[in-house]
């Protein structure tokens, strides 16, 4: 169920960092169209040699990926094994990863807003698609287009592939996600219905809070209280939506809010006067 791609046809490049298990390196693929060799920029996801033995679930992932096709879901190309390497070969994603990109840049609310939105509306593509993406977190989210006030065009965000399932990452590694991780999901080790949800309401908190890491001062065990605790994140000042966010981080699942819920939440954000007096400059920013 994948495009297969040749090590001679893949150009590396430089190393952009890393995932759970995975490296990213800047790259080109050559196409052979017709005569001409075209080359096209992609971004190389490779599996850690140590992990290899997780190659199926690394695919596996990509390949969800590449079944369904929506504008807010990353381009796989496809992939490529070569000796050891297991690589999945993605579009490249112009401004990489929004975590990164909101601690460096000051975003308006309504960019946040939009962002957020979208976001919302993958959700609720995924849900009636009925496929649980289990790692949705702003590292995971791939910024295709800034958008800029001035020109008023607006950012476009792209959902990337969920990496290598938590059965296999194993739970001091699935600790780590916490706050990210659905607390039932840290449980079974399984993804349920309703995971992406509480995912969501973390997501929003870190594209509202400047990309700061939610917890950051936690480490694993203080992590592991918080949920035995039932605890909530931080609240942001604007209640309306912190009321959004503790509506996704509700601990039993089948509390949580449908994604059309989440989308009607958020549009009732977007035409709020706070977002209007922010607009207008009336309220900081
Ligand atoms: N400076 C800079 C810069 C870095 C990356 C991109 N582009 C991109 N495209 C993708 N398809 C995926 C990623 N990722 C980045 C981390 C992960 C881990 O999952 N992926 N970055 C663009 C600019």
């Amino acid at each position: 169920q994948f495009h297969m791609i040749r090590h001679e046809d893949l150009v590396w490049g430089e190393s952009l960092g890393q995932g759970s298990f995975t490296h990213v390196y800047r790259g080109a693929k050559k196409d052979q169209r017709d005569t001409e060799t075209h080359t096209t920029e992609v971004l190389l996801k490779v599996l850690d040699a140590e992990h290899k033995n997780s190659w199926e679930s690394f695919f596996e992932a990509a390949s969800l990926m590449s079944q369904i096709s929506h504008k807010h879901l990353l381009l796989v190309y496809g992939v490529s094994v070569h000796k050891s390497k297991n690589v999945m070969v993605q579009e490249f994603v112009k401004h990489g990863a929004l975590d990164l990109y909101l601690k460096r840049s000051a975003v308006s609310l309504s960019w946040k807003l939009d962002v957020a939105k979208q976001l919302a509306c993958t959700l609720n593509f995924l849900e009636e698609k009925n496929i649980v993406h289990g790692n949705i977190c702003a590292k995971n989210l791939l910024l295709a287009r800034e958008g800029d006030p001035n020109s008023d065009t607006s950012p476009f965000i792209k959902l990337s592939d969920p990496g290598i399932g938590v059965a296999l990452l194993g739970k001091e590694v699935v600790l780590d996600r916490i706050p990210w991780v659905a607390p039932e999901v840290l449980e079974t080790l399984e993804l349920g219905q309703q995971c992406d949800k509480w995912s969501f309401g973390a997501t929003l908190w870190e594209i509202f809070n400047g990309g700061e890491v939610p917890l950051h001062r936690l480490d694993p065990i203080q992590k592991q209280q918080f949920y035995e605790c039932h605890s909530q994140l931080p609240c942001l000042e604007w209640t309306e939506l912190a009321d959004l966010i503790s509506q996704c981080m509700q601990y039993q699942p089948e509390l949580r809010p449908s994604s059309r819920a989440i989308i009607r939440h958020l549009n009732s954000l977007i035409t709020s006067d706070y977002e209007i007096l922010h607009a207008s400059g009336t309220l900081p920013e």
